[in-house]
């Protein structure tokens, strides 16, 4: 019984393969002539063939001339790349990024299939601009960017109204929400509602790595006003120019948008992204057993640094069994550094068994230096980071990051804090006192000027045996004599969309930790061995769809394995509990959306 069920669900999956690399897939479409050349989603532009012409009303409403896809993809990029041989030699460079952001902004506003193909195949030359660090100059730049709306502006003047409000978004189905409230945009703080820019930019990595269809998304802001005054005296700020709404009454506006998400769409995913940290972890709690949803700050990027850091014990020449002897110095005691503190000490306790020596070897540092069991005010998440001052001689409260490394000796420094530079060139230099084989330095926060320190400080001031990854993209370090300084990029990109993805195939009803483990293990033994010693902890952007698929799908099987899956369109937890683990990776990649012209088909 239990075979003949696989043999037809294996069958089946073929038969769905079969079908779907063949024939495209027409698009159903209420709409008719200009409409349609007006609406993203659909335009082709010069590219209706002559029988769409005649049957959609768009005949006269464009030139004669059909012009394929391909013609049309050579010539958007063939525009693209002489934009950026003329502004090469420009030294302002938040000018030419900006230029470049705006040529791919007018063609995602006009045609979205051309768009995410060029998206796709570019994604190296791209992310930078449609994700970190060009999306935190839009974002501080967005009343004069701004154009046409995407997404949905909550805000809290809707409250009361939202179960109604929902309706007003135009598609039927929405798979990925990524929800901001704008509090703290990568380290660039409170930038009120013109922090839409990065839901956006997210849920475009969405499509392009884990091919979400662009028609399923949806990124929103939640405004519930802005702290940061010189938005709310700006005449152009877009938002509401109050001061952010606070306790309770904040909480219920998010309730009340959850509710209304989940009245329409109760299988939508939502990312939590860019909360202030009391939000971030409150959020949280508050919602994780209830529905499906999750912290890219917190929970993602603890995944991709845990990988990181596992990768590095491996680039040292140790067993991983090793990693929990790892010193391991977190500056930045926010959400991101707790979520990674939290996640390693629970990769920690996994390995040897122990919960109370568990976070040994960590040390956290905020903006008041080492954090000990000493410090007034403790944050409560900060807790099971607080160091005894007696542990190692002379370590005391509040100590600088200097003072730490010189005292510690960590073989890692890992910076979440927002601030760019904390890694001087006296802590690099202390760092290679360290003793470690091969120190490694994370300098992961975000954007470009926020980072730690940069690569060429890091290879310069620490040594060229160094492991290096920061949160934004550096190129790799030429050290003379032919040698490389490999440059990672540590950036939850790796994960997220992986996470979303499986949670989606899986038909998950929550994220379990499980489920976030499976996904920063299967990054972790993404990498070979060569590359490892060679420093490369990340595969390369170039690869972020295969590596996407192959995390989606250890998300569906840690989902089916918690019980939590409850079945994707006609799959059903059954069949995907049958999957061996290769097929659920077809299965996954079969579902990922990938942009080409489908036919477009009138409803009457
Ligand atoms: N690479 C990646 O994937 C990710 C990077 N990030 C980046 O991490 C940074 C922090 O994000 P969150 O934790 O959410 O922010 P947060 O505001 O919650 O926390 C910042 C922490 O840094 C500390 N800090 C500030 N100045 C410091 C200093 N001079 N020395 C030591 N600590 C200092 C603060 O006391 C606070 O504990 C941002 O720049 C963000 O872009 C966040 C998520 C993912
Ligand atoms: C990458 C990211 O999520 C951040 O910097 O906030
Ligand atoms: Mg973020």
């Amino acid at each position: 019984m239990w075979s003949l069920t696989k043999f037809v669900a294996s069958r089946l999956s073929r038969s769905r393969r079969f079908f779907s690399s063949v024939i495209p897939r027409p698009c159903i479409i209420q709409k008719r002539g200009a409409d349609i050349l007006h609406d993203p989603w659909i335009n082709k532009d010069t590219g209706f063939p002559l029988t769409e012409r005649n049957r959609l009303g768009l005949r006269v409403l464009l030139p004669p001339r059909v012009i394929s896809f391909e013609q049309q993809y050579a010539r958007f990029m063939e525009s693209y790349r002489s934009l950026e041989k003329n502004t090469v030699s420009e030294s302002d460079t938040s000018h030419v990024a900006l230029a470049k952001w705006r040529i791919l902004n007018r063609l995602h506003d006009r045609n979205e299939t051309l768009y995410f193909r060029v998206l796709i195949d570019n994604i190296k030359d791209f992310a930078p601009i449609i994700y970190t660090p060009t999306v935190g100059l839009v974002c501080q730049n967005y009343s004069g960017l701004f154009r046409r709306p995407r997404g949905m502006y909550f805000s809290a003047k809707d409250k009361g109204e939202m179960m109604s409000m929902i309706y007003n978004w135009p598609a039927q189905m929405v798979d990925m929400i990524v929800l901001t409230d704008g509090s703290r945009i990568l380290g660039l703080g409170d930038l009120g509602v013109h922090g839409i820019g990065i839901p956006i930019g997210k849920l475009d990595m969405y499509v392009a790595a884990a091919g979400l269809n662009p028609q399923r998304i949806l990124p929103v802001m939640l405004d519930v006003g802005t702290n940061n005054l010189k938005l709310i005296e700006d005449p152009l700020y877009l938002g509401l120019r109050q001061p952010r709404l606070e306790g309770e009454e904040y909480l219920s506006t998010i309730d009340e948008f959850i509710e209304a998400v989940l009245t329409r769409w109760p299988k939508a995913i939502v990312q939590f992204e860019d909360f202030q940290m009391k939000w971030a972890f409150e959020t949280l709690k508050r919602y994780r057993e209830r529905f499906c949803m999750f912290n890219d700050d917190i929970q993602g990027t603890a995944g991709v640094a845990l990988a990181g850091l596992l990768g590095t014990v491996r680039a040292q020449g140790r067993s991983l069994d090793d990693f929990p002897n790892q010193k391991i110095v977190v500056v930045g005691a926010g959400s991101a550094g707790l979520g990674v503190l939290s996640m390693a000490v629970q990769a920690v306790v996994r390995m040897t068994g122990n919960a109370e020596t568990a976070a040994q070897k960590f040390f956290l540092l905020d903006k008041d230096g080492l954090i000990t069991k000493e410090r007034k005010n403790l944050d409560p998440a900060a807790v099971p980071f607080a160091k005894d001052p007696g542990l190692i001689a002379g370590l005391r409260d509040g100590d600088s990051l200097l003072e730490v490394v010189k005292k510690v000796k960590p073989d890692v420094l890992l910076g979440l804090s927002g601030v760019g530079g904390v890694f001087n060139e006296e802590v690099l230099k202390a760092l290679r006192e360290s003793g470690s084989n091969r120190p490694a330095i994370f300098a992961m926060s975000n954007p470009t000027m926020n980072a730690e320190c940069t690569a060429v400080e890091a290879f310069k001031h620490a040594g060229e045996n160094i492991v290096f990854a920061s949160g934004s993209p550096f190129e790799n370090v030429q050290l003379g004599n032919g040698k490389v300084g490999y440059v990672n990029q540590a950036n939850n990109m790796y994960l997220f969309p992986g996470i979303g993805l499986g949670a989606l195939l899986s038909g998950a009803c929550i994220i379990t930790d499980d489920m976030l483990q499976a996904a920063a293990e299967c990054l972790a033994s993404y990498m070979t061995d060569q590359d490892i010693e060679k420093g490369i902890l990340y595969p390369s952007i170039n690869s972020i769809r295969d590596i996407t698929a192959k995390v989606g799908a250890s998300v569906v099987r840690a989902a089916v394995a918690e019980e939590v899956a409850e079945g994707y369109g006609k799959v059903d937890p059954e069949e995907l509990a049958y999957m061996s683990k290769e097929e659920t990776v077809e299965y996954v990649r079969r579902n990922m959306w990938y942009p080409n012209y489908s036919p477009l088909v009138q409803k009457k």
